[in-house]
């Protein structure tokens, strides 16, 4: 495909998310100005910055959770710009690790069985009518949630209930349900937050086989430049509510410009 006259490739299908222009004010405070960033399908694209600089407001723009004063978000090719999380869950884009949501009464099987809302079970009519589709789609929807267990090595503890698991491992149930439905671009809110090193490194290499392996497109938002730099490339930086660098980790690190005019601190410090 080629964009008419100049002649150059279209690369715009391969941007899963595409930010254009977009805005927030808070009262008198531009917490976002102007910017614009998109992130490549295929890639595990990092989300760094000093406090205050924009990036959960970005996010949050990004996931349906705020709605931007100006600009546009596409997803996909589509213009998702003002939609609710639960509307771009449809679509393939879900938001996780913010907060714990596993039901803790229920095992880890169950809690991966139960993700995709729309399961004939769930509607009396269909229960009553149609008992051989609920029946088929329950099956289905278990092998799906065991190969998602098989895949996540967390087959140990599937009869476990979901509230006796430690922290890294309801990340990893967390990342599971995604998988249950498939999403095309999951968006990562600081994984390594209250996770030990161990199970850390576990969920890392859960995410990089889901991005090699799958294929699944991720969007992460993260303190810990440590993990940035093993999972994401390229990386964003953002101060002051505007892009201001875009790259591999190692070239963010090594452009003494951006370590000290926006983070004042060796960039390892952050
Ligand atoms: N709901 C809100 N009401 C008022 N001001 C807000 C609100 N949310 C964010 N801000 C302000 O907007 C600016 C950007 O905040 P934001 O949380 O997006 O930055 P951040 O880069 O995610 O920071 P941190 O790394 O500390 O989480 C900050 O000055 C913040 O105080």
């Amino acid at each position: 495909m080629t964009s008419g006259t100049r002649g150059l490739p279209d690369l715009s299908s391969d941007l899963v998310i595409d930010v254009r222009n977009v805005s927030k004010r808070f009262g008198g405070l531009t917490a976002v100005n102007n910017c614009s960033l998109s992130v490549q399908r295929g890639s595990i694209t990092g989300l760094i910055g000093p406090n205050g600089a924009g990036k959960s407001t970005l996010f949050n723009m990004v996931a349906g959770t705020i709605a931007p004063d100006s600009g546009q978000v596409i997803f996909d090719g589509q213009d998702v710009t003002g939609w609710q999380p639960h509307q771009l869950f449809r679509i393939g884009m879900l938001r996780t690790f913010q907060i714990a949501h596993e039901f803790s009464q229920m095992t880890a099987l169950e809690n991966l069985m139960m993700v995709p809302g729309d399961q004939p079970g769930e509607h009396l009519s269909s229960t009553w009518f149609r008992p051989r589709l609920v029946r088929s789609r329950e099956v289905e929807v278990r092998k799906k949630a065991l190969d998602v267990i098989d895949f996540l090595k967390l087959g140990h503890v599937r009869n476990e209930l979901a509230g006796n698991l430690s922290g890294g491992q309801k990340k990893l149930l967390e990342l599971g349900r995604t998988m249950m439905v498939d999403a095309k671009v999951v968006l990562l809110d600081e994984v390594a937050a209250g996770v030990n090193k161990t199970l850390l490194n576990d969920l890392a290499s859960n995410i990089e086989r889901m991005n090699r392996e799958l294929d699944y497109t991720f969007f992460v938002i993260e303190h810990d430049m440590d993990l940035i730099g093993r999972l994401c490339d390229p990386v964003i930086v953002m101060a002051q509510g505007e892009k201001i660098a875009e790259g591999p980790m190692a070239d963010i690190r090594a452009n003494p410009a951006i370590v000290e005019a926006y983070f004042g601190t060796p960039v390892e410090a952050v």
